[in-house]
């Protein structure tokens, strides 16, 4: 660059532009070899995907995640952290698609309310997204390979069908990133937070949590099954519960801290140990936990 930051004072318009012009170049270059490095590692999972037989996926959001907190840890000066992880997501998002296309679905609630916002700033200007008003048909776009990711809202406690209760043993589909990931938008959709769904492997970020859903005895009653997952793992949480209408049991969706996929049997053995020994418990799904708005500020 011409011009250290000191001298930036003494420049006119048309050098100060000319600064930025130079930079922009270089943004610009460093773009085109990144997508090409991009477009290598599509090439490196179609073999991967040659081998196995997959529908192709390419986004990896553990892998996103860690690229997003690097950047935000190493930033200085006054440009904003929530608009740089925008200027990334555009950029992966493009990217991503270049490595295969890829179509989002976005599910509504029963109250008609979605996470567009979220969905958009997520996955870029380019993706298409189709909207759906049953959490069924939403799934059904991503198991049929219609959709590559699914947007869903974050489930309330005591809605009913709530859409989780699809991530049975039989489909590959399963959660693997909350949204907003780092920085809301502002207005509209601000308060919105929604999971994204897709039929990818779980894979470790290094600060995630795991989802896991707990079939219980209807006896036992949500007080207690609440106080005693508190009781027995800190930090852990209850997103939502649905009654097996054919038999006597609940599922019961509880997000626990910790990257527990290869572990379900620790907890298992908290649950037992609290009283409540499931009937059953799987793991329908892990997500990085999102930069906190005070490591944006
Ligand atoms: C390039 C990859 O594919 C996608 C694009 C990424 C990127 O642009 O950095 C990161 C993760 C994936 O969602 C990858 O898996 O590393």
């Amino acid at each position: 660059m011409a011009c250290n930051d000191e001298n930036l004072a003494n420049l006119d318009l048309d050098g100060l532009r000319g600064e930025i012009d130079e930079i922009d170049q270089t943004l610009q270059f460093l773009i085109i070899r990144r997508t090409k490095v991009v477009q290598a590692v599509g090439a490196f999972k179609d073999r991967v995907i040659a081998a196995g037989g997959k529908v192709k996926v390419p986004y990896r959001p553990a892998r996103e995640a860690r690229i997003m907190r690097t950047l935000v840890n190493r930033h200085d000066g006054a440009f904003p952290k929530s608009a740089l992880i925008q200027i990334w997501r555009e950029m992966i998002a493009a990217g991503t698609r270049l490595e295969a296309p890829y179509t989002v679905a976005l599910c509504r609630n029963a109250d008609g309310q979605d996470c567009w916002e979220l969905a958009r700033l997520n996955f870029g200007c380019l993706n298409e997204i189709i909207e759906f008003d049953i959490p069924r048909e939403a799934f059904g776009a991503l198991e049929d390979g219609r959709a590559a990711v699914g947007v869903f809202p974050k489930p309330e406690l005591g809605e009913a069908m709530p859409w989780w209760t699809l991530l049975t043993d039989e489909t590959p589909v399963k959660v693997v990133s909350k949204l907003p990931f780092g920085g809301r938008p502002v207005g509209r959709g601000e308060q919105t937070e929604g999971f994204v769904l897709a039929a990818i492997d779980l894979e470790d970020s290094g600060d995630d949590r795991t989802l896991f859903v707990v079939s219980l005895s209807k006896e036992i009653s949500m007080d207690t099954v609440r106080k005693k997952i508190a009781d027995g793992i800190d930090g852990a949480t209850i997103l939502g519960f649905s009654d097996d209408t054919a038999a006597d049991r609940r599922f019961v969706l509880v997000d626990v801290p910790g990257f527990f996929c290869n572990r379900a049997d620790a907890f298992q053995a908290t649950l037992s140990e609290q009283g409540l020994a499931p009937e059953s418990l799987r793991v329908v799904g892990a997500y990085a936990v999102p930069i906190s708005e005070d490591a944006l500020n």
